[in-house]
């Protein structure tokens, strides 16, 4: 794309030195070590880097137009702004062509769920024999190819790029998990979302937002960001919000969008009614504006209820009939490292769960509290450089909500696993937990002790096959770890 289209989409910013001739820009990017010859380099300031400090490797690898938000002496012409994440947004969008006005655009928020709720829709859409494309916390998916992301939700060019390829393979409906992380930061400025959903707010990422007012008006700016335009068409903007959680109510303010709400108490739009927890699915009656249908899940426990309604809202807010949207849900097995069962020939129940959040870990405690009969061992740790108001809170709802807890490390990250694990204990000063650092000892005592007619939990981690040590990745996955655990026990049939 040439230079002066793009400076053009700027609409305030000055360019030093102007252009004398146009040129053609190869590609953009944020990112130092991807710049290619022709580049527009974007300065973003970083938590750790300035990108302003690294303009001149950029020009030295090739880049021949430089975004910045602070005066740069360079032989490159520099478009100035004030914001160069936001000039990233609208630079990455015109270059891109738009993409996410070319599909529809659903866009999954809040707490807990999004993974779950983001995999739901794309199994609804792919039985209406639709090319679907996916971004969240374990890959960007375009149809069924995967790609790795750094980031549940990347940064604007990551997604735009990601966008663009999904709209050239025929993709017609994305589902997105947009973190609030990415709406304060600005990640999605530009994507043209048709329906938003809202699954639910509880305690995280702290450390990131300070309180929980910050963090309940980042989740906000996804309805707020639907917009104002209404279409005759019936093609028009549709926020799906969880009702049963104070905030929903509290966003119905944040939008102009046409409003679909769902919830287990009967005054959602959408409800779910009678609802019974089983160990191998959970059954319930779908109220749909009053039209009820029995409906059989696999999906095991309450809290997917919630993710259940939400991703049926939104099918039927893009118009595809109730008793279709039922019976793809009917026939979701589950997502990796979602209350996942591991295959168990010893009578031990083995869970790997992706709960880590204290309300994460409570709704997996409690769903398994409803079905077990013996011991509920718990095997859980806390991240590290992340959130440590948590780490107490999950330690107490471990103790609280399991018969034998165990405390181990998560993913350490920079911080000393051992002092990690005293902010649990702290939760829990009088409990006794075991404690083993080492989280490959922690799953394999858990389940060398585990009787015939336990339930061992292993929470935290799910779908991930690492565990960050410093700075350093290692394979680790607490479904392969609870497998050779198992082979050492006795079989029964
Ligand atoms: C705190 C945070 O959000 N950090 C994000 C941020 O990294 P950063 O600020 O540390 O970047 P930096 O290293 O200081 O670099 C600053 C700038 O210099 C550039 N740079 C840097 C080094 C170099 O050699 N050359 C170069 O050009 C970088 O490309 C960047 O533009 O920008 C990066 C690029 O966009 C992100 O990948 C990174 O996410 C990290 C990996 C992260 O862990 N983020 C978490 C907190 C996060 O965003 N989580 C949410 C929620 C998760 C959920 O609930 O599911 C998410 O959406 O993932
Ligand atoms: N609707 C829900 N309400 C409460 N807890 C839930 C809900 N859905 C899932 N969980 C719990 O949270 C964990 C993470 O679920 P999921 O990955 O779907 O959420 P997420 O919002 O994508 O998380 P992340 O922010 O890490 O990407 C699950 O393993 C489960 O324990
Ligand atoms: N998206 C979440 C994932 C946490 C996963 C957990 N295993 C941890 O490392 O804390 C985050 O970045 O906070
Ligand atoms: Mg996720």
């Amino acid at each position: 794309m040439q230079a002066s289209q793009l400076i053009n989409s700027l609409k305030f910013k000055q360019v030093r030195p102007a252009l004398t001739t146009d040129f053609d820009v190869t590609m953009l990017t944020q990112d130092t070590r991807e710049v290619q010859p022709g580049a527009m380099f974007i300065a973003v300031v970083g938590y750790h880097v300035d990108g302003h400090d690294l303009v001149g490797q950029a020009i030295e690898k090739g880049a021949k137009i430089i975004v910045a938000s602070k005066p740069l002496d360079v032989n490159v012409p520099v478009i100035y702004v004030e914001n160069t994440e936001r000039a990233m947004a609208i630079l990455a969008d015109v270059f891109y062509g738009a993409p996410s006005q070319k599909m529809r655009m659903i866009g999954v928020t809040g707490t807990n769920g999004k993974t779950t709720v983001t995999h739901l829709i794309e199994q609804i859409y792919r039985d209406q024999q639709q090319a679907t494309g996916l971004i969240g916390t374990m890959y960007r998916k375009i149809k069924d190819e995967k790609l790795p992301t750094a980031n549940t939700t990347p940064d604007s060019i990551t997604t735009q790029r990601t966008l663009a390829a999904m709209r050239d393979a025929g993709v017609e409906t994305v589902a997105m998990e947009v973190s609030s992380i990415a709406l304060v930061l600005g990640r999605v400025w530009g994507i043209d979302y048709d329906i938003a959903v809202f699954t639910n707010l509880t305690q995280d990422h702290l450390d990131f937002h300070k309180t929980m007012a910050k963090y309940t008006e980042a989740k906000a700016m996804l309805f707020a960001q639907l917009g104002n335009k209404y279409n005759a068409d019936g093609t028009n903007k549709v926020a799906v919000l969880n009702t049963d959680d104070p905030v929903g109510r509290e966003f119905e303010q944040y939008t102009a969008a046409h409003v679909l709400t769902f919830g287990l108490k009967p005054d959602a739009m959408i409800n779910a009614q009678n609802v019974e927890i089983k160990s191998h699915g959970t059954e319930f009656d779908l109220s749909v504006f009053g039209h009820v249908t029995h409906v059989t899940m696999q999906l095991i426990g309450q809290f997917n209820v919630y993710n259940m309604l939400a991703a049926f809202a939104a099918a039927y807010a893009s118009g595809i009939p109730e008793d279709q949207i039922i019976k793809s849900l009917e026939k979701v097995t589950g997502v990796k490292g979602r209350f996942q069962s591991v295959p168990s020939h010893t009578g031990v129940s083995v869970i790997v769960d992706y709960s880590h959040t204290p309300d994460g870990l409570l709704n997996a405690l409690e769903t398994i509290q409803d079905f077990a009969t013996k011991d509920i061992y718990c095997v859980v740790g806390c991240g590290g450089d992340r959130d440590k108001t948590k780490r107490p809170k999950m330690a107490k709802i471990a103790v609280e909500h399991s018969t034998k807890p165990i405390f181990t490390s998560d993913n350490p990250r920079t911080e000393d696993p051992t002092m990690i694990l005293n902010d649990m204990v702290a939760g829990v000063p009088d409990a006794n937990v075991p404690v083993y650092e080492d989280r490959h000892e922690a799953i394999a005592k858990a389940i060398e002790a585990a009787q015939p007619g336990d339930v061992v939990l292993i929470a935290g981690k799910g779908h991930e096959d690492y565990q960050i040590i410093g700075r350093t990745k290692h394979h680790f996955d607490d479904s392969e770890e609870a497998a050779k655990a198992l082979a050492l026990k006795p079989t029964i049939d």
